[in-house]
């Protein structure tokens, strides 16, 4: 960073993804979730340092340490299919969505050129795009269509994983849902989607496994039926974060996370605990499915 500062963006991160499933990253603002799907893209800054493996199964490089080259040919768009935060941003404003998913289409696959508008009208049918917009350019369409779109260009591969960054920030709560199911659908069709997201209710809806992060570190791995309903979460944390949702107790969790250049050197969530104690000067340890000196109990189902 400039200065010369060093943060710990993610630390001690570790966990699977099956096909089939879906993980849903949680955890507030600044706490990493972006440089960790940054990472398992090879989308870093050039100065940012990693240590550890990311593998991609079955016989996929090592994501972490794949070279440039590796990761922009097999990788990105082809294994790995990046649902993006922001359209726009993904999208071309000169052409229309069409001719950008055949360009995709011809990229990505071995599909011959008198396939290509069959197989664009296939992955925008799976993105649930509708087939009469194809013509459109990107500025004609709403900003649920866009998404739609630019899910379609990240499907078109048939990547066995999906990353879906913060896939509905700034929808309505009507299409939120939908985007939620269709993503979901991918799923249900044997892809891996990890979804990062601050919204609870669209993570409860998506999620077969919930990773609840804090400074840096998943401080809670959970089933999401048992997260989100009963016994609920373990981790104070992401107790906290449930109980601040407006369909919950409303009330947040008081404090602000920590800097990441200034972490405090035992739980980092401790100043903010209430049920933090001496104990806590010590880093929890993750151990099962919680990094947490006092998890709450919870009675066996
Ligand atoms: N390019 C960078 N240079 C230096 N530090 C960075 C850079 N990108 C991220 N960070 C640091 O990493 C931390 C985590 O950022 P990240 O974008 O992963 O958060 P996030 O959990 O995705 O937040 P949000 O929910 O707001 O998207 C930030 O607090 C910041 O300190
Ligand atoms: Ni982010």
């Amino acid at each position: 960073m400039p200065g010369g500062r060093r943060v710990a963006a993610v630390a001690d991160v570790s966990f699977d993804l099956a096909a089939g499933e879906c993980l849903a990253l949680v955890g507030e603002s600044g706490c990493g979730k972006s440089v960790l799907a940054s990472a398992l893209l090879g989308l870093l800054p050039a100065n940012a340092q990693t240590r550890g493996a990311a593998r991609l199964a079955p016989a996929g490089p090592d994501l972490l340490t794949a070279s440039e080259a590796v990761l922009a040919r097999t990788v990105r768009g082809r294994r790995v299919g990046l649902i993006p935060q922001s359209p726009a941003g993904h999208l071309t404003p000169v052409r229309t969505v069409r001719s950008q998913l055949e360009e995709t289409v011809r990229e990505v696959t071995e599909v011959p050129r008198a396939g290509l508008r069959a197989a664009a009208e296939r992955a925008a049918e799976r993105a649930a795009f509708p087939l009469d917009h194809l013509d459109r350019y990107p500025h004609q369409l709403s900003g649920g269509l866009a998404q739609r779109a630019a899910t379609a260009l990240a499907l078109v591969a048939d990547a066995p994983l999906l990353i879906a960054d913060e896939p509905t920030t700034g929808l309505d709560r009507d299409l939120v849902d939908r985007t939620v199911d269709e993503l979901r659908r991918q799923v249900d069709e044997g892809r891996g989607l990890l979804v990062i997201t601050h919204d609870l209710s669209a993570a409860a809806r998506i999620a077969d496994r919930v990773a609840v992060m804090y400074a840096g570190r998943i401080v809670e791995l959970a089933a999401a039926d048992a997260f989100f309903g009963t016994p609920g979460p373990r981790h104070p944390y992401a107790a906290g974060l449930l109980e601040a949702l407006p369909e919950r107790s409303f009330v947040p969790i008081p404090g602000l996370p920590p800097e990441l250049d200034a972490l405090p050197a035992g739980c980092a969530f401790a100043p903010r605990c209430a049920a933090a104690s001496a104990a806590c000067a010590e880093l929890p340890a993750f151990s099962g499915g919680v990094a947490c000196h006092h998890p709450r109990e919870v009675a066996d189902a």
